[in-house]
């Protein structure tokens, strides 16, 4: 089985160390290979997605992805800036379901920023749509206005649209999802405000006829984002749009306690996939070591799950998660006192000792 491996930029390079490590220590025959994406990718052959760094991630069996994007290339057209690199092997490897499960590990209910009743036991899944809505949409840019109060200014503009079936297929695996876990759903919209998101709740809601055993509701994206830290145990599965579910994600993270904890799954339609953490590349502590590689290495175990099936590895991964969580390991976006502070590396090496018992 091959796994492409894309540190990317910023911490990407620290964390996704660490998840090899921990890969390596499994004795599994993965055929591993590394390759530059992102700013990295950008320094290497001036582009930030390299024509043979998508064609390893074609034709591997799975992806395992850091993060991607500094500073110092904001300033880069578009089409050059890192962030291109991960929307473009998500459009290209068609990767449309995206997975982030914010589960929150006892250990850390006094890390969250939330009070431990409100979230203690949480565990909910938000299945985010990857590859449509605004983040795809066009025409975009910047025009001369054409009409309006404004007309002859420029204006900047994005598009946001979503065909029936890249709506269909997301509810699919939303339901199909939810009948696996509580058998609850709930579709977030803005159906009140946006002709794209009246369209997502009508064909969710058709979509629901074929899934009886699942109980649908529907809320508006802003009432989410307030029942997320009102009270997130309330929900089983959410499902979303392109951007909703990547602001509500980064919400739901600190539920767990950091988003260093938040680990993702993007699937086709075969269960092929690319995983990384939800967070970014966290320039202002690249490089120190101190970046929390738990997030990566749980998407790891998701990657053993979904793509390579080989549950019990994952569980065997998992479980060292709890293990070092029990005996007080804590990077630094997780500490509190009574717990041992520790840096990237030690921590990945303690979730490698783990594995071994
Ligand atoms: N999929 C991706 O590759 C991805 C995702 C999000 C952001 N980005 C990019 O990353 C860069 C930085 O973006 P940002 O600062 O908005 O978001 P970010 O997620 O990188 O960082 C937000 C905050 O969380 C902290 N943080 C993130 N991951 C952490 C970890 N593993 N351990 C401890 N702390 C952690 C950071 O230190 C920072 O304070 C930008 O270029 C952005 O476009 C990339
Ligand atoms: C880096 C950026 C393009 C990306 C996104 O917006 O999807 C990130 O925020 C994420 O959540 O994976
Ligand atoms: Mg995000």
């Amino acid at each position: 089985m091959k796994i492409a491996i894309l540190p990317g930029d910023g911490i990407g390079p620290e964390i996704v160390e660490q998840a090899v490590h921990v890969l390596k220590a499994l004795d599994e025959q993965f055929e591993m290979e590394t390759a530059p994406v992102g700013g990295a990718g950008y320094e290497a052959s001036g582009h930030p997605l390299p024509e043979a760094t998508l064609k390893l991630a074609q034709d591997a069996d799975a992806v395992l992805f850091g993060s991607v994007g500094d500073w110092k290339y904001d300033t880069l057209e578009r089409a050059l800036r890192p962030e291109q690199a991960i929307l473009g092997l998500r459009k290209n490897l068609k990767l449309f379901a995206n997975l982030r499960p914010a589960i929150l590990y006892p250990e850390l209910a006094g890390a969250s920023t939330l009070k431990p009743e409100v979230v203690s036991g949480l565990d909910i899944l938000i299945i985010r749509e990857l590859t449509g809505d605004i983040y795809f949409g066009q025409p975009r840019g910047v025009r001369e206005c054409p009409d309006g109060p404004f007309k002859g200014e420029r204006e900047g503009f994005d598009t946001m649209r979503y065909a029936e079936t890249e709506i269909r297929r997301i509810a699919h695996v939303a339901f199909q999802t939810a009948q696996k876990r509580g058998k609850r759903l709930t579709s977030v919209d803005k159906a009140n405000v946006l002709e794209t998101f009246q369209f997502w709740k009508d064909i969710v809601t058709d979509v629901h006829r074929e899934y009886p055993d699942v109980a649908l509701d529907h809320m508006y994206v802003d009432n989410a984002a307030m029942q997320l830290v009102r009270a997130p145990k309330k929900f089983d599965v959410i499902v979303t749009g392109n951007m909703f579910g990547d602001i509500l994600s980064d919400a739901a993270a600190m539920l767990t306690g950091s988003i260093g904890m938040l680990p993702s799954a993007s699937l086709d339609a075969n269960n092929k996939g690319l995983y990384e953490p939800s967070h970014g590349s966290a320039p202002d502590i690249a490089g120190k070591g101190i970046a929390n590689p738990l997030a990566t290495i749980l998407s790891a175990a998701m990657m053993l799950r979904y793509s390579l099936n080989k549950a019990e590895q994952a569980d065997r991964i998992e479980a060292a998660v709890k293990t070092v969580l029990a005996q007080g390991l804590r990077t630094p976006d997780i500490y509190e006192a009574g717990t041992t502070k520790v840096g990237t590396a030690e921590m990945g090496q303690a979730v490698v000792a783990a594995l071994a018992r």
